[in-house]
């Protein structure tokens, strides 16, 4: 069952999913000893890096990933993993343990099989690893990471993560999670803000409207939580 929290603006959300990832990232490292966290584009990055210094971790032990990222080459403005580094990755004052990232050097659809490899390199004789926190994000569309509204990827059994090369949403070619990486996550918290996502999420949270790809994000035996701002917030009853 995913649970709402809800914060009057996107300041307060990103100081209390801050703190949300400082827990998991100790929980994790004490657990296991290291802390897979998935980062995801748009908004979140800059969200996430206005607070991330109020907090503290052991960075040492992170293990980062993108939750999805555009095949572009990783200093590209369009790049999520840019994204993450201008935003957050420049900020922590220390250098993380690892960072699983795309290989731009490979076209596209080994470029998504050497990113399952060094994601399951860290998970050694797991069918399907079970990451500690993934950061997701969710466009006007319903569309989570690049799992777009009545694409064949939404029902991707296999692959771990997967290429999609049409993308109704630019750039078309992308690498991607897939579910069953996704719903095998420990946590999950979906990060929306702004009013223009309050209809999706009412259909989503409150009339579990499969149609949209962010609702088919259930957990197996995770936590999954959704940080939302006043506007996002405002259609759930
Ligand atoms: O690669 C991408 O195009 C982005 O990662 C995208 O999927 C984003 O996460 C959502 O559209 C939510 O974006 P906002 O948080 O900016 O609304």
């Amino acid at each position: 069952m995913a649970s709402v929290r809800q914060f009057e603006d996107k300041a307060s959300l990103g100081q209390d999913l801050c703190k949300y990832i400082a827990e998991k990232s100790s929980q994790a490292i004490q657990d296991h000893g290291f802390f897979t966290i998935g980062f995801s584009g748009g908004s979140l990055p800059s969200i996430v890096g206005n607070s991330i210094q109020q907090v503290s971790c052991d960075y040492g032990h992170w293990q980062v990933l993108l939750c999805d990222e555009r095949y572009v080459s990783l200093d590209d403005k369009e790049s999520n993993y840019n994204a993450y580094k201008q935003h957050i990755g420049r900020k922590l004052p220390t250098q993380v343990g690892g960072e699983i990232i795309l290989d731009y050097s490979l076209p596209l659809e080994a470029a998504a099989a050497d990113y399952e490899k060094k994601l399951r390199s860290l998970y050694p004789g797991v069918s399907i690893p079970s990451l500690d926190l993934l950061l997701l994000g969710m466009g006007p569309d319903g569309h989570t990471c690049s799992l777009f509204p009545g694409h064949s990827l939404l029902t991707e059994t296999s692959s771990l993560v997967s290429f999609i090369s049409d993308s109704p949403k630019p750039p078309p070619q992308r690498i991607t999670l897939t579910y069953p990486i996704i719903n095998a996550a420990k946590s999950v918290a979906f990060v929306c803000t702004g009013e223009a996502k309050a209809d999706v999420l009412k259909k989503i949270i409150c009339d579990n409207d499969q149609s949209f790809p962010s609702a088919r994000v259930k957990l197996t035996n995770g936590e999954h939580i959704w940080f939302l701002d006043r506007g996002a917030a405002s259609k759930l009853q």
